[in-house]
């Protein structure tokens, strides 16, 4: 039967990327998105935000909401210091099978937990399962409904401290206006937006940056 798109991702990575080599694995995926297939990862402008945000915090706790093949995943994890920690959360099977693989050809599972489920789900169990206390950036880019959600529940959990960073894709493509509304207009944020591009497109896109205050 016809292989998937994340399937054909994976094998333009390990025919084109070094083992071991997390720009190379980065590379190859823009180049296959941006000459093969589109796919649905942050990308290289919108990557580019994402590392100088990562770079300006050398976060030591992160959290990731959504992985689909590992791409944003392996632009994280190669910025963190040693003994800094990277939990990613997919609801998709599929996906993380794939992402599993990407993360382990960059050479750099050693500082990723891959988790498959729901993130209402692990969201609650983060300190009982995983030892964490709270988070010091979440990059949220997971299905746009849960954004707010799952926002409320970080809060409620204690995840979130005085000056945890939550980073958002997708605030204009598709659009998450309900989470905009809420960390732009909340006193518990200072919240503002990085314009850029859907990845590989020339349509509007970008991150929301909001810093949480307690
Ligand atoms: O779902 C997502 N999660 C994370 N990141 C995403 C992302 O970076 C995207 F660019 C898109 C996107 C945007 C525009 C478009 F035309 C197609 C896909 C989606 C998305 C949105 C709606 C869907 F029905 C399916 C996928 C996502
Ligand atoms: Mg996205």
């Amino acid at each position: 039967t016809r292989s998937t798109r994340p399937q054909r991702l994976l094998k333009a990575v390990k025919q084109h990327a070094t083992r071991g080599d997390p720009q190379s694995v980065i590379s190859a995926i823009d180049h296959f998105c941006r000459h093969r297939e589109w796919a649905m990862n942050v990308g290289d402008e919108k990557g580019c935000i994402l590392d100088s945000v990562v770079s300006e915090l050398n976060p030591e706790k992160v959290l990731e909401l959504g992985t689909y093949c590992g791409y944003s995943t392996v632009r994280i994890a190669r910025l963190l210091p040693p003994g800094a920690r990277l939990i990613t959360l997919e609801f998709n099977p599929d996906y993380a099978v794939i992402a599993r693989q990407v993360i382990a050809w960059a050479g750099i599972e050693d500082k990723v937990q891959l988790v498959e489920g729901a993130s209402e789900d692990w969201i609650p169990r983060m300190k009982e399962h995983f030892g964490i206390e709270t988070f010091d950036l979440v990059f949220l880019d997971h299905w746009k409904d849960h954004y707010l959600p799952d926002t409320k529940l970080m809060e409620g959990c204690g995840l979130l401290r005085k000056g945890t960073v939550l980073l958002a894709d997708n605030v204009i493509c598709p659009g998450v206006p309900d989470y905009l509304e809420y960390v732009r207009n909340s006193r518990s944020y200072k919240s503002c937006y990085f314009k850029s591009h859907l990845e590989y497109t020339r349509a509007e896109d970008g991150l929301e940056k909001s810093v949480f205050l307690g």
